[in-house]
């Protein structure tokens, strides 16, 4: 083998294992620890390294091509050439600043999204000093023996040398149906990527389990040739930002229009062309809302990463308010509501029922222990490793299972059974129902075999009814004896089945699952249940955890395969919440398209390969981080790290969140456009006959210095009292909405203009000031105003004194920037004739005081009459709007 940093690449993995073996310095045994060691270091981690990105040169340069900074030195050359240096000056520093601030933005935003990859790292199962172990995929190194089972995400390029699997090749080849790929292939040539002896990186498994030795890693599998090919993908906007940049272009375009409209009236004014032009720009420059999708998309980046420091992590920034909008959430029980750590409590024989205790369990205790994969270790399936713990605590452990087993007939979700073959007898388990067909005796307590006769069902059924009653989750466990007649194939193996009994054990709701039930309900989100558990056990656990209070419907997999599709859609619009037991994964998806169809907006659970289809499907597919399968993570827009059903709502409370402070961001950075326009509406109505009442430098002031921190502050506001007692927010209500303006420009901006005209006039008539002085109190009136209106946009329907005055300490932070930076531009003798100011004296400064409470207090008193009109935002139930179609 040449060993370079190009990494093996004489291998030729066509060949057989044993020479494969010779080739790559290795053995079924796989590498020792140290040698992995070593070959990592010399082949590199396997990781795809990404075409290096734009450097941060190229994409701060990008920031000045952006068509609103392009409108922006437009602006600053008329300026120029308008013959005002200052402003010139002034605008090219706004740009500067703004792309900085846009650049430091996205950069950290980009950030947010990449650590993402860190809280679900990939690992692989390989064989190290001969022992089967967990190890990072970027670890993994030529030569090492990886372990394959159903649901894996494939990490390397390997040749099997052991076992069968179907495998989902879309990722390199497009192809949707899953090939077959097996260990003892001949050797037929034809491209590589079709030899069924080999199996690709970035491919998934999705059926079967096979053992295989390393060929390639990182750069050198095929994904990593093709990713060398092609262009780092450009992430979508999410629409909240398209939304947003749709806004800011019919603001920006508003600013234009009305500034060249001020133009005209400016010269007949008496400003003279000159002057005109700048005032013109100012405006423009004023109210282009340049900052604001760049800190959007950074208030998007801020929730993404606290909802991973909470559990769930997100693949895109938009699944952030999608989430906020969810209607409804369809969960699976096992492992999501429950805790998935399964006790054998009781055990049902024909004619007796038995403790986990009891030794008349051992028969029944010993088959089902030996039907399973999971190990004793606590690896494995939950249910099983429960069957493992009876066995052992029974004293008949299945220790030889493996060495015995002539076939493995894997656990399928369709049929919900699985069955082995142990030496000369055939093991099944599964649900009841799919079990007891197979069956033609039953086992009795006294070790006969009797018939399946209508007196065992109707015990059976009673049984199952027990059990389901209290939540229980419920195993059929059937054998024969298969001596000298080894079965061909799975159907050959299931049949004349002995029912040796039943096994039912507890899996008890999460902690936390029936609060956050009850929180969802109050935010008037719907939950269905969608389990593969049997349907009375599946409706007592949902009944525990407080699903289905406007009524609990049990709707098996096979009433919904006979529904007609309008069927379904009426069941789902009609009240109450529903128990989708024995589902499959087309019924799963089905649901799910049906939902959508209804217009609601769907968080969907799942673990399985088989639910990936749905989680794709789904709004916001969350899939199970801990125990889930890479496919379906794949699939899924959500990752729970810690698999609760707690975290979805979390999830959704802070996808809320964070819409309600690119909102409050809004609104305050809408407000103040009222007060800067009125003063210049004065002047030019006046005919130039009262002084100018705010200087274009003051706009800039208020616009780009001193609003700056209070605006980002409110982008970090903690949710708001009420946020989880209001329905969903239709998905079609934009973030800008008639309610925002009404109160950003009809409320907080008239009120802020007619408290900002009344100091400037009381200034310059009675208050016996200059006319620099009142211009001053404009410029001040406006700080002023604007603190009254950042306390004001905290809440949207809450009180101020409900979430505390002082609780947002960034806000407070930039308030007092705010007061710094416009004491500095009032009082500092060398920026006064910069900024057209005049120091202000005592009686002034208390002129301004109440202006803050005022503006605060007429929003108080909006939103005040808001809740009166609209009482009792609380429900038990959910409330129609989001129950029914919208
Ligand atoms: N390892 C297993 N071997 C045999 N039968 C099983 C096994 N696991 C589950 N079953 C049977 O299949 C049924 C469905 O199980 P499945 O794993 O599809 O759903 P679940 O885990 O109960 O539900 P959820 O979809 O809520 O996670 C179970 O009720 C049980 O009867």
């Amino acid at each position: 083998m040449t060993e370079s940093l190009d990494g093996p690449a004489a291998v030729d993995g066509r060949r057989p294992p044993q020479q494969l073996f010779r080739d790559l310095r290795t053995s079924a045994g796989g590498l020792g620890a140290r040698e992995a060691a070593r070959r990592l270091t010399v082949y590199g981690p396997n990781e795809l390294s990404r075409r290096p990105g734009n450097s941060w040169l190229t994409e701060l340069l990008a920031q000045f091509t952006q068509p609103l900074a392009v409108l922006l030195m437009v602006a600053a050359v008329l300026a120029w050439l308008g013959d005002a240096p200052q402003l010139a000056i002034a605008v090219v520093a706004v740009i500067l600043l703004n792309a900085g601030f846009a650049f430091v933005q996205e950069r950290q935003a980009e950030r947010a999204v990449e650590a993402l990859a860190a809280y679900l790292p990939d690992t692989a199962r390989a064989l190290r000093d001969g022992m089967a172990c967990e190890v990072p995929a970027r670890e993994l190194v030529p030569g090492d023996i990886i372990e394959i089972t159903e649901g894996d995400r494939i990490c390397a390029d390997a040749r099997l040398i052991e076992g069968d699997l179907s495998v989902d090749l879309s990722a390199l080849n497009g192809e949707s149906v899953p090939a077959g790929r097996t260990a003892d292939a001949d050797l037929v040539p034809g491209p590589l990527i079709e030899a069924r002896e080999l199996v690709f990186s970035g491919t998934a498994c999705v059926a079967g389990q096979g053992r295989a030795v390393v060929l390639h890693t990182g750069m050198h599998t095929e994904i990593g040739r093709i990713a060398a090919l092609s262009q780092r993908g450009r992430t979508e906007p999410s629409p909240l930002e398209r939304q947003v940049r749709r806004a800011t272009w019919v603001i920006a375009i508003a600013a234009v229009l009305a500034g060249a409209a001020f133009l005209p009236i400016g010269v007949v004014a008496g400003l003279g062309w000159s002057a005109a032009i700048s005032f013109t720009i100012g405006l423009i420059v004023a109210n282009v809302p340049e900052g604001l999708l760049p800190t959007i998309t950074l208030a998007l980046a801020v929730g993404v990463r606290e909802l991973a420091r909470r559990g769930a992590v997100v693949k895109r920034l938009s699944a952030v308010e999608t989430l906020g909008s969810t209607t409804v959430i369809c969960t699976d029980k096992t492992g999501t509501l429950t805790e998935n750590r399964m006790r054998v409590t009781r055990m049902w024989r024909s004619g007796a029922e038995l403790d986990a205790g009891e030794a008349g369990g051992r028969p029944l205790a010993r088959a089902a222990a030996l039907c399973t994969t999971a190990r004793e270790d606590g690896r494995g399936d939950p249910t099983e490793i429960a069957l493992l713990r009876l066995a052992a605590d029974l004293d008949v452990p299945a220790t030889g299972r493996d060495r015995e087993r002539v076939a493995l007939y894997a656990f399928d979700a369709r049929l919900k059974r699985m069955s082995t073959v142990d030496g000369d007898r055939v093991h099944t388990k599964g649900a009841l129902e799919s079990v007891l067909p197979l069956c033609t005796g039953v086992l009795a307590a006294d070790d006969t075999v009797g018939d399946v006769s209508d007196a065992v069902r109707t015990e059976l059924s009673a049984a199952m009814d027990r059990y389901a009653a209290a939540g229980l989750r419920v195993l059929a466990v059937a054998g024969r004896d298969v001596a000298g007649h080894p079965p061909a194939d799975r159907a050959d193996a299931e049949r004349d089945l002995v029912l040796l009994g039943l096994i039912a054990m507890v899996d008890p709701p999460r902690p936390g699952v029936a609060e956050a039930v009850a929180a969802a309900h109050h935010a008037g989100i719907r939950i269905h249940v969608i389990t593969g558990d049997y349907g009375p056990t599946a409706a007592e656990i949902a009944r525990q955890v407080g699903i289905g209070r406007g009524g609990r419907r049990i709707v098996t997999g096979d009433q919904l395969d006979r529904m007609t599709e309008s069927e379904l859609d009426e069941l789902l619009a009609g009240p109450g919440e529903i128990v989708f037991a024995r589902s499959s994964p087309e019924g799963k998806l089905r649901i799910c398209e049906a939902l959508r169809a209804g217009g609601q907006i769907v968080a969907m659970t799942g673990d399985g390969v088989n639910d990936a289809p749905a989680l794709r499907h789904a709004d916001i597919g969350v899939a199970m981080g801990r125990s889930g399968t890479d496919v379906a993570r794949e699939a899924a827009t959500m990752v729970l790290t810690d698999d609760n059903f707690v975290t979805v709502v979390r999830a959704v409370e802070a996808g809320r969140r964070v819409f309600d402070n690119v909102r409050k961001f809004v609104l305050y950075i809408f407000a103040h456009a009222v007060p800067e326009i009125v003063p210049f509406l004065i002047f030019a109505l006046s005919g130039g006959s009262v002084p100018l009442p705010l200087t274009v430098l003051q706009i800039l002031a208020i616009d780009l210095g001193t609003e700056t921190l209070p605006a980002l502050a409110l982008g970090r506001e903690a949710a708001e009292p009420g946020l989880m007692d209001r329905p969903p927010r239709s998905s079609r209500q934009g973030v800008i909405d008639r309610r925002l303006l009404l109160r950003a420009w009809g409320l907080l901006g008239t009120v802020s203009a007619a408290l900002v005209t009344a100091g400037y006039f009381w200034t310059l008539w009675w208050g016996g000031g200059s006319p620099a002085q009142a211009a001053t109190m404009t410029f001040a009136g406006i700080v002023a105003c604007q603190i009254g209106t950042a306390f004001a946009a905290r809440t949207d329907h809450a009180s101020l004194r409900s979430i505390g005055v002082f609780s947002n300490r960034l806000l407070l932070a930039g308030i007092a920037f705010e007061l710094v930076v416009a004491a500095v531009i009032i009082y500092l003798p060398p920026l006064q004739p910069i900024f057209g100011t005049a120091a202000l004296g005592p009686a002034q400064l208390a002129f301004l005081l109440p202006f803050p409470v005022i503006v605060w207090l007429a929003d108080e008193i909006f939103r005040w009459h808001g809740r009166s009109a609209r009482p009792g935002g609380t429900f038990d139930s959910p409330p129609e709007s989001a129950m029914g179609k919208r």
